[in-house]
């Protein structure tokens, strides 16, 4: 069989897009894990499989680099959107995700003429079960310092619906990616706290509308960027007066987005809005050993370089500690 896929990225989050008629034809878990090992065109942090909805114009499912699935994922979605909304010529629609059927947009580029999509990032909760978290009985776990994790980084804990734990660090503009890798491993395996893992992202501070997010995650490791936890990390930030802005610009080892965030008692509105980019199309022989039979890399990715390097310099005075 020849499959076609294609190779994109959101904010520097790469994964392949497959779109089959059938949910049962394959072991995804598997093809996820062969897709995204590092030696295999440079690997990926997922697959993104589109399936028939009867709800939406379509299904995402999304397979985590370490063959785990995710109930979602914000820059896999906005790629997503695009294939979607291109193959049907509309600007926007709804797809069904795992557990929620969400809106999706064309929007004006965020940066040049940049490929731009919106999606909405739902539902949110922060009860700490919703994830599931555990931790001395506590419902909510809401900008608290955890002496188990750290002594000077305050933490929230919220599902927007997958889990992810966000901390603000302040201390000398310094985001020190040991200390995070630390204890996001230890998260991740096996722990009394996040039996099922848990997405880890450090929020550094950075003006009154913007905020830079580094983040390790679940199934797959320090990633460019992660759409959900930039989205849950603007509404933390907001919720907490970190940012005073409704749109929030978020900086990312990948690039930048934007996070629109309304909130009211417990009603949240998300939006995060950035770059889908398609980098390459391909097609991989799978009759006998899985091989790539032909892959064919588009321009987009010269165009999106700009973009990096107009965030490398917003971002130059924030240093990491490895
Ligand atoms: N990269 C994603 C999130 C992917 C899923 C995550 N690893 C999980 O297991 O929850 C995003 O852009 O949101």
């Amino acid at each position: 069989m020849l499959m076609q896929l294609h190779k994109v990225h959101g904010s520097g989050n790469t994964f392949y897009i497959f779109e089959t008629n059938n949910e049962e034809s394959m072991d995804w878990s598997k093809l996820g894990i062969w897709l995204c090992q590092k030696d295999n065109l440079g690997g990926a942090d997922g697959l993104l499989l589109v399936a028939p909805s009867k709800i939406g114009l379509a299904k995402m499912r999304v397979i985590n680099a370490d063959g785990s699935e995710a109930s979602m994922c914000g820059n896999g979605l906005r790629c997503v959107a695009r294939y979607i909304c291109e193959k049907h010529n509309v600007s926007e629609a709804l797809i069904e995700t795992m557990k929620a059927v969400l809106k999706v947009q064309k929007e004006a580029s965020i940066f040049g003429s940049i490929p731009t999509y919106s999606v909405e990032i739902a539902p949110v909760s922060f009860d700490i079960t919703s994830l599931p978290m555990f931790y001395k009985n506590k419902q909510q776990i809401r900008n608290e310092l955890i002496e188990e994790f750290a002594d000077d980084i305050s933490f929230t804990a919220v599902s927007v619906p997958n889990p992810h734990l966000i901390g603000i660090v302040q201390s000398d503009k310094i985001i020190n990616t040991q200390h995070q890798e630390r204890l996001s491993s230890k998260l991740n395996g096996d722990n009394e706290y996040c039996p099922d893992g848990v997405n880890v992202s450090y929020v550094y501070p950075m003006d009154e509308d913007s905020i830079y997010v580094r983040t390790y995650e679940r199934g797959v490791g320090f990633t460019n960027a992660c759409g959900t936890a930039m989205t849950a990390s603007a509404l933390v930030s907001s919720i907490e007066g970190v940012v005073s802005a409704s749109k929030v610009t978020v900086y990312n080892p990948g690039g930048f987005v934007q996070c629109h965030v309304q909130h009211n008692e417990e009603d949240y509105v998300l939006k995060l809005i950035g770059n889908a980019t398609f980098v390459a199309e391909l097609e991989l022989n799978t009759e006998k050993e899985w091989l790539w039979q032909s892959v064919k890399e588009t321009d987009e990715q010269k165009a999106y370089e700009s973009l990096i390097s107009y965030a490398e310099t917003k971002t130059a005075s924030i240093y990491l500690t490895s």
